[in-house]
Formats: C-alpha cells, structure tokens, sequence
C-alpha cells in the first residue's frame, strides 16, 4: 500500500474520498472509479469507492467535528475515528470473522478505511423486512463472549489491560450515552422526542421514584466498572447480517465499561423489532434472546476454564457470581435502551416505522411498560424465558 502524508483535517467530500482512494493504492491505476456518500447513522460520514469494473469496492468513514444528527451545534471530537479504528483492530484480534477488515487509518483527518460489507444487509432492516437471520445470536453471542473475556482481567495480562483500557478512554462518546441512555429519557429535557399522545405515560415515567432509583445505580455501573472493552452502542444498525455471516460495524463508542452493556444493548434490540411485529412472528426475536445468552455462557465459561490468568478463576461460585451479575446487568441495560429508543433523543425504524398511528403508539407504550419493568425487576428474572413472560405481561 503507498504511504501517504497524514493531511489536516477537511471533511471529504465525494470527489476527495476517490482521490484518497486512489493515493492509498487501493484501486488498480486509471481505473474508474464511483463514490457516493450513504451515511445513514447519527454521527458520520461513510463514502462508499467502487471500482466500475471489478465490481469491487472499500468504505471510508469520516467523523465530523460534529455529531451529524444535530448539527454544527453539537461539537464532538474528531478522536472517535481512532477509538473506532482501535476498537475494529483489537476485536479482529480475538474475533477476525466478526468485523470488517481495516485497510488504512489516519487521526488527523479523523477516517477509517475498511472492508465494504454491502454484500450483507444492516440487521435492522432485515429483520424489519421479517428476515430472521438464524446465526445472528450464535455469532453475536461469541463476539461478546470472546471480546468481553480476552479484554477483562482473567484474559489478558493485568498490567496490560490497564494501559489498553487507558488507550479506550472515551469521555464525549461516553457522555453521549450517559445522557441519552441514562440519565434525559427519565427527565423532562429538551433532548426527548415522542408523540404528544404519549405524554402521559412518559410523565408518569418521570414521577416514578423506583425507576429514577435503579436507571441511577445502572448508570452508576455504567460510569464506574471498567470490566471489559464494550463495543458501547451494539445495535441492530451496527451490525451487517445474511443467512451466514455476521460482521458489527461502527464501534466509535467503545470504552471498558460492564460486561453486561452490550448484551443489553442487542437483546433490547431485538426486543424493540419483537415490539413492532404482530404475535405470531415475535418467536424468532425470543429464540435469538435465549441463543445470545446461551453462547455468551457456554463461551465465556469455557474459555474462563481454559484460558484464565487470575489465580481466584478457579475458585467455586466466582464464574457463577460473574455469570447471574452479568444477567441482572445486562437486563436492566435492556430497559434504558428500550425506553431511550421509543422516547429519547435517537429512536428506532422498528418503532417509528409503523404506519398505522394507534398501533404504533400502542407498541411503544408497551416498550415503556416493558422498559421499566426490565429496569426495576431485574434481579428476580430467572433465565431468558422471563423476556417473555414479561414482554406478555406488559402488552396491555
Ligand atoms: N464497512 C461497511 N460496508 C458497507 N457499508 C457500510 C460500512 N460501514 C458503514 N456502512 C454504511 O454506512 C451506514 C452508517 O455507518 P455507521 O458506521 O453506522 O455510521 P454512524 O457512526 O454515523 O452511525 C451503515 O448503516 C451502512 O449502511
Ligand atoms: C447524537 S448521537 C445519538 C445516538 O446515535 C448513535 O448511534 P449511531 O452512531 O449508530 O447512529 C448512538 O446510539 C447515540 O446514542
């Protein structure tokens, strides 16, 4: 690949990226090439470089000093582009099946170049089109199994994981989700955004001192484990999905944080696709659930078993301790996620998509019903079968 010279930063446009494109070497010389922007997230910009005759194509990703869904008005650092160049890099270090490759990365300019995967589909619009995905928990399961495990304390040199959680400290990104997870959808803020019909149920959200008092400790945990590197927002739009292949994409929010954050982050995602689909076809959505957290354990487990380097790995009752922690987290998570997705600040196309106007504010009552109920009940779910009860329990 030519070595080019790390430029200041400039947000690309079309025009540029190709020109990057061709300096990196990454196309064959005098090639044509085709460039369109397509970022369709919250945050960046995302060219898409093809080349017209191979077919062939690469990404390159761009953060702007800005966060792209608000505007000039929301200043955000430019650093999120090198933490999620990290991040892409460490993940393929334990899981290289799982995230697109890395070509090229350069921090002044705030880009990352990356493997195209627009052969697979965002996982969200599949599943919102009906597609069940069948590998997806299986590959998410051990993707945060495996990440979550060799990043921790029991997979990795102690010493070193000190100075790699030092390398993922991520204050703005982390604030993002501090306030508009955490802390925004359970106040009256200028951040919400819900229909005027849902007033009500959201006020009373607000009044509710149980929930204030459990979103508080999940934020706590959130503020002050720094157990494993998380992905930080592992979404059904972070992830590119067929029949066969899984890859998570976008990890600009990772940081050490809970184990149990990005288990909740993807479980409330399929639950807020299960939210938009009539009874009958939800049981994908739950079978996915059990799956995740059935090869979360059994891969987690195993490699504590096998691969620890803390002497107390072995000690009776420790991985079980980790384990049911993990599963309480990972639930309450679940709910800020839920809640935060049907009235905060950045919602769902599950959700919002739904045509018909009662029905969808109907589907996302029941996600604030069932959001709360995953928050203020979460230590006495017994296993993935409770999504259910309690997804039943709150439908009306
Ligand atoms: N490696 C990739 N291959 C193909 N398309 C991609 C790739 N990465 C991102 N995209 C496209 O760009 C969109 C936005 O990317 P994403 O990383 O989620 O951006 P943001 O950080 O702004 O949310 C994705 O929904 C997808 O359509
Ligand atoms: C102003 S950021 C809102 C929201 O957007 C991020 O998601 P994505 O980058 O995938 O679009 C993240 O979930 C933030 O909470």
């Amino acid at each position: 690949m030519a070595i080019i010279q790390s430029s200041a930063y400039e947000p690309l446009t079309e025009q540029k990226a190709t020109a990057l494109a061709v300096r990196l070497g990454l196309f064959r010389d005098g090639t044509p090439l085709l460039c369109r922007e397509i970022g369709d997230g919250n945050l960046n910009l995302v060219f898409h470089v093809v080349d017209q005759e191979t077919k062939q194509g690469i990404i390159i990703k761009q953060a702007l000093p800005y966060a792209k869904v608000v505007g000039e008005s929301w200043p955000l650092t430019l650093k999120r582009a090198v933490i999620e160049s990290n991040a892409l890099r460490t993940f393929a270090s334990y899981v290289p099946q799982y995230v697109p490759k890395v070509y090229y990365s350069d921090e002044s300019l705030a880009i990352t170049v990356m493997e195209d995967l627009s052969y697979l589909q965002i996982a969200r619009k599949g599943l919102i089109e009906g597609k069940t995905y069948p590998l997806l928990s299986r590959h998410i399961g051990e993707f945060i199994a495996k990440t979550a495990f060799y990043t921790s304390d029991f997979g990795m040199n102690q010493q070193e994981k000190k100075k790699l959680a030092q390398s993922f400290v991520n204050p703005e990104l982390c604030k993002i989700t501090e306030d508009l997870v955490f802390t925004d959808p359970f106040f009256d803020h200028d951040s919400n955004n819900f229909e005027d019909e849902l007033h009500l149920d959201v006020e009373t959200l607000w009044n509710d001192d149980r929930l204030h008092l459990e979103a508080a400790k999940l934020k706590r945990k959130f503020l002050t484990e720094a157990d494993v590197l998380l992905h930080g927002d592992l979404h059904t739009g972070s992830i590119f999905a067929s029949d066969d292949e899984t890859k998570v994409i976008d990890p600009e929010f990772a940081f050490y944080g809970p184990i149990g954050f990005d288990l909740g982050h993807f479980i409330a995602n399929l639950l807020l696709n299960a939210l938009s689909r009539p009874e009958s076809e939800r049981r994908p959505l739950f079978d996915h659930i059990d799956r995740t957290w059935d090869v979360f354990t059994s891969v987690f487990s195993e490699l504590w078993r096998t691969e620890s380097v803390e002497t107390y790995a072995a000690t009776p009752g420790l991985l079980d301790d980790v384990l049911r922690q993990t599963f309480i987290d990972a639930i309450g998570f679940a709910g800020c996620e839920v809640i935060r997705r049907t009235i905060g600040l950045a919602h769902v196309a599950d959700l919002d998509g739904i045509e018909q106007k009662d029905e969808r504010l109907a589907a996302k009552r029941h996600a604030l019903r069932l959001g709360r109920r995953l928050i203020v009940e979460r230590a006495e779910l017994d296993g993935t079968e409770d999504f259910r009860r309690l997804f039943v329990e709150t439908e009306r």
